[in-house]
């Protein structure tokens, strides 16, 4: 059995009938954090998503907490047109069974019920940690003062940074063993973002071990120990974050001298 909380073998995966990624492996010794910094478009999110069972992985094999998330062999083909893929293959992941076992990726805070408000939102939330003890109510609210003075208000009501912290504070209450955070600043003013960055730092030094995509790397190397660079749907380069260098030279690797 392996050491390692997530151990990812050599998994391909992409929309429909493009690949996105491929071949990726990728293991997560318990207690470590890991960086993912690379250009806009080249497959982060879809590896992320796929790797919490959102979408179908093509094929490879993902081990978290000892546990095999997927079916064995590779993605069935389509058997008719214009059919939900879904519909008439067997998924290769069940994505609650990969949140039931503590992989939580906090979804984007844009993704939320709208009409809901922030305090139904996390009661679902609490749903989701099955028996398992995960933040409560009290616990999110000392990170996220904000969501305790908003609780009756409804999500679409809410700002962007609001939306973000009740994503991440969901996120806690559904017991993670480890936490896919997919740029969780994007977008939002320096005051809030300071907020929430100062949320993941807490969360992280509490132990919980934290995959992290971000553009900011001063702010990744205040969370992660490793950091990955992902360039057009593989990893390019690893490095610990004693070896990190500065932006520019992070750009340069992965561009070149021209950027
Ligand atoms: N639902 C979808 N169906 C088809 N293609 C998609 C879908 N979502 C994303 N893509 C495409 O997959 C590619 C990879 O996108 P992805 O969002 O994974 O990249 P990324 O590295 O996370 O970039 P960003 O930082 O901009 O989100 C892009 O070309 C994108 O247009």
């Amino acid at each position: 059995m392996s050491d390692y909380i997530l151990d990812v073998r050599g998994l391909s995966g992409g929309y429909d009938t493009t690949q996105i990624f491929s071949d990726i492996s990728l293991q997560i010794a318990e207690g470590e954090s890991i960086g993912i910094f690379g250009p806009n478009g080249h497959g982060k999110t879809t590896f992320l998503k796929t790797l919490s069972g959102l979408i179908d992985p093509w094929a490879g094999d993902i081990f978290f907490s000892g546990q095999r998330m997927n079916r064995e062999g590779e993605r069935g083909s389509r058997r008719w047109r214009n059919f939900n893929y879904d519909a008439v293959t067997r998924r290769r992941i069940d994505p609650k069974a990969v949140a039931r076992a503590g992989l939580i990726h906090v979804q984007q805070g844009n993704l939320l019920f709208p009409e809901l408000t922030v305090d139904e939102t996390l009661s679902i939330a609490t749903t989701a940690a099955h028996g398992r003890k995960g933040w409560s109510l009290p616990e999110v609210h000392a990170l996220f003062p904000r969501l305790h003075e908003r609780g009756s208000h409804k999500i679409r009501f809410l700002s962007g940074g609001e939306r973000q912290m009740v994503s991440m504070a969901a996120g806690l209450m559904a017991a993670p063993k480890l936490l896919i955070l997919d740029e969780p600043t994007l977008g939002l003013s320096p005051k809030v973002r300071q907020e929430l960055c100062d949320a993941i730092l807490s969360v992280r030094k509490l132990g919980l071990p934290i995959v992290l995509i971000d553009q900011d790397v001063a702010f990744l190397e205040q969370i992660i120990d490793t950091l990955y660079l992902f360039d057009h749907g593989r990893f390019s380069g690893r490095m610990e974050k004693e070896e990190m260098p500065d932006h520019q030279t992070l750009m340069e690797m992965l561009f070149g001298e021209a950027h």
